[in-house]
């Protein structure tokens, strides 16, 4: 058996824009999804994730043309929860050269589902690590990051960026534009979370910004802008600027407002931070519901969250330089 871990991502600056070819500056979080994978005789798949739902559940299932998964929920509610590790163990296949190799997998994760905070990105990265791994084959992080793109992309109906997956993969600060993927020097920054205890679909939202920029130049122009911000945000976070970043963040706030991924709950948590002092603050990934990210290094902003009507949890969150890795063999 083979238990492999990776991280969670804030974006710093560029969510959304960074689908349409924008560069984005996601980073890392101290706050991970922990995947075993332990091969079986036979080609099953067996998956258990305390998290998936309010109890947790497990399925049972295989690839072959009777394998309906085994399970007494609706039959979309289990693809939307298995859709990341069942792509997950596609890849592993597919690298160790074995299609039909089956596996028991457990999930437990640090990181809340679809909030925002690369949840499925954690959990697609891990999973082929600990799949490859369990099947006798090494990749290199930019070989998993690489893959966990494509499994991403499966799932999310070809509508992903390699951001996530990228971070996720390598750890620390980086910055992607397109094909081109990099990691960053960045200062520590303080970042504090707020999360209103809900969750967005990516797909979905992913999917209304892309007609908004389709029927208005506007919002083209829109998604520009926040491209803008982000090569600002560079400059800002190589000369330590966190007052500047902090500004660029409430602008990019701005423009993903204007794009309608914001919602209620994140622009009062939004509110609350600046209101305490914050230097900046956004919401992060792909919004509807979920997080925001401030930047604070008093205990302010982290106190007026928890006071804040609709956030349900604040918390401080580290940059985590260490990307997937393996945690037990
Ligand atoms: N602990 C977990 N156990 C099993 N599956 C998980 C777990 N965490 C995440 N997933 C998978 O990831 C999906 C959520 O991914 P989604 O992209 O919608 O949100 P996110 O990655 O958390 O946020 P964002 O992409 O905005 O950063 C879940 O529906 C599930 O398929
Ligand atoms: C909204 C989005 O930009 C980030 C989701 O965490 C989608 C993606 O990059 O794949
Ligand atoms: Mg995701």
């Amino acid at each position: 058996m083979v238990v492999s871990s990776a991280p969670g991502k804030v974006y710093l600056f560029g969510e959304h824009a960074v689908v349409y070819g924008e560069p984005a500056v996601p980073c890392a979080i101290e706050r991970r999804a922990r995947v075993s994978a332990e091969a079986r005789d036979d080609d099953r798949i067996r998956v258990h994730a305390e998290d998936l739902s309010l109890n947790g559940f497990t399925v049972e299932y295989s690839d072959s043309s009777d394998g309906a998964p085994d399970v007494d929920a609706a039959e979309s509610l289990v693809q939307a929860g298995i859709g990341y590790i069942d792509a997950a163990v596609e890849q592993a296949r597919d690298a160790a050269g074995e299609p039909d190799a089956g596996f028991d997998i457990t999930v437990e994760s640090e990181i809340p589902l679809g909030a925002g905070l690369g949840s499925s990105a954690a959990v697609t990265t891990a999973g082929i690590d600990a799949g490859t791994r369990e099947l006798g084959v090494e990749l290199s992080a930019e070989e998993i990051a690489e893959r966990a793109y494509r499994a991403e992309l499966e799932v999310q109906n070809g509508e992903a960026s390699r951001a996530d997956t990228f971070c996720s993969a390598t750890g620390g600060a980086v910055r992607v534009e397109g094909d081109d993927c990099r990691g960053i020097d960045a200062p520590d920054l303080p970042f504090v979370i707020g999360f209103d205890g809900g969750a967005g679909d990516t797909g979905e939202l992913v999917a209304g910004v892309r007609a908004l920029r389709e029927e208005y130049d506007f919002a083209a122009d829109t998604v520009e802008g926040i491209g803008d911000i982000v090569r600002s945000g560079e400059r800002a976070l190589a000369a330590g600027d966190v007052e500047e970043l902090g500004d660029l963040m409430n602008f990019n706030h701005g423009l993903l407002e204007a794009l309608g991924v914001s919602s209620r709950s994140l622009d009062q948590m939004v509110w609350a931070a600046r209101d305490a002092g914050a230097y900046g603050a956004k919401l992060t990934g792909a919004g509807g519901g979920g997080c925001i990210v401030a930047l604070d290094p008093t205990e302010s902003t982290e106190t007026a969250l928890r006071y804040t009507p609709g956030c349900e949890d604040a918390f401080r969150a580290e940059l985590d330089t260490d990307g997937v890795r393996v945690e037990e063999r």
